[in-house]
């Protein structure tokens, strides 16, 4: 039952929306079995690279240590020389499950109901790489363009376990004004048209807020599927 302290901002009805040009937020996208069985494929996955060059790290780059952990499917970003590659010292990257590409295709064929710009991808999208994101509650991202993918294919983006507040920009700089929206477990965001370059981030995870049933206790997986090439 509801009580007083019960955020009114999560029992707001929540229908499928176009945010803004070329971006589309559609909640519960995936059922509770689907999240459960996709944090079930990413840790089979994380074991299999656990100890070697593709292992699910913090990644340091130039500003400092991340506080989301990362995991590469289907190419690995390699922060030293700004390159999707396919290999690390020798170790494969580990391919994109079937099951990654088919939820993109599934993802594009709702979102480009929402959005014309979106909606010519749902044919021609090639699902290339995945990043799966570890946020523990008191992680985040800040402000960044998705611009190491030379494609203007949309970005791809599922969310479980714990809400997390995806802040999206303008295309210009990081600066306001930001839209904030609350991504729940299960909700599917797509980016793509005039805002596939805008600059957006996780400014705060809310601790306890993983629903039971979707394979995470605590923290939050985001899943962004891309195409890379043209
Ligand atoms: O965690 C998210 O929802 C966003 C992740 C993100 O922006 C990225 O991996 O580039
Ligand atoms: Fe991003």
């Amino acid at each position: 039952m509801p009580t007083l302290f019960d955020d009114p901002l999560h029992q707001l009805p929540r229908p499928p929306r176009r945010v803004t040009a070329g971006v589309v937020h559609l909640p519960n996208f995936l059922s509770l079995a689907e999240q459960n069985a996709l944090v079930t494929q990413s840790r089979e996955i994380v074991r299999s690279v656990a100890g070697t060059p593709l292992a699910m790290v913090r990644p340091k780059t130039k500003s400092g240590q991340m506080s989301v952990h990362m995991l590469n499917l289907g190419k690995h970003w390699a922060t030293n020389t700004y390159r999707y590659v396919d290999a690390v010292d020798g170790f494969p990257v580990p391919p994109l499950p079937d099951s990654f590409v088919n939820l993109a295709h599934r993802a594009l064929l709702s979102a480009g109901s929402l959005s014309n710009s979106l909606q010519s991808w749902s044919e021609a999208y090639r699902a290339e790489a995945a990043l799966v994101n570890y946020y523990s509650p008191d992680a985040s991202m800040g402000m960044h363009q998705d611009a190491n993918e030379e494609s203007e294919a949309p970005v791809v983006s599922l969310s479980i376990g714990d809400t997390g507040i995806f802040r999206l920009g303008g295309t210009l700089n990081r600066n306001k004004p930001w839209t904030d929206i609350p991504l729940m477990s299960g909700d599917l965001i797509v980016f793509g048209g005039a805002h596939r370059r805008a600059f957006h981030g996780i400014p705060s995870i809310e601790a306890n807020t993983a629903p039971a049933g979707c394979g995470l206790k605590e923290g939050r997986i985001n899943i962004t599927i891309r195409q890379l090439a043209l």
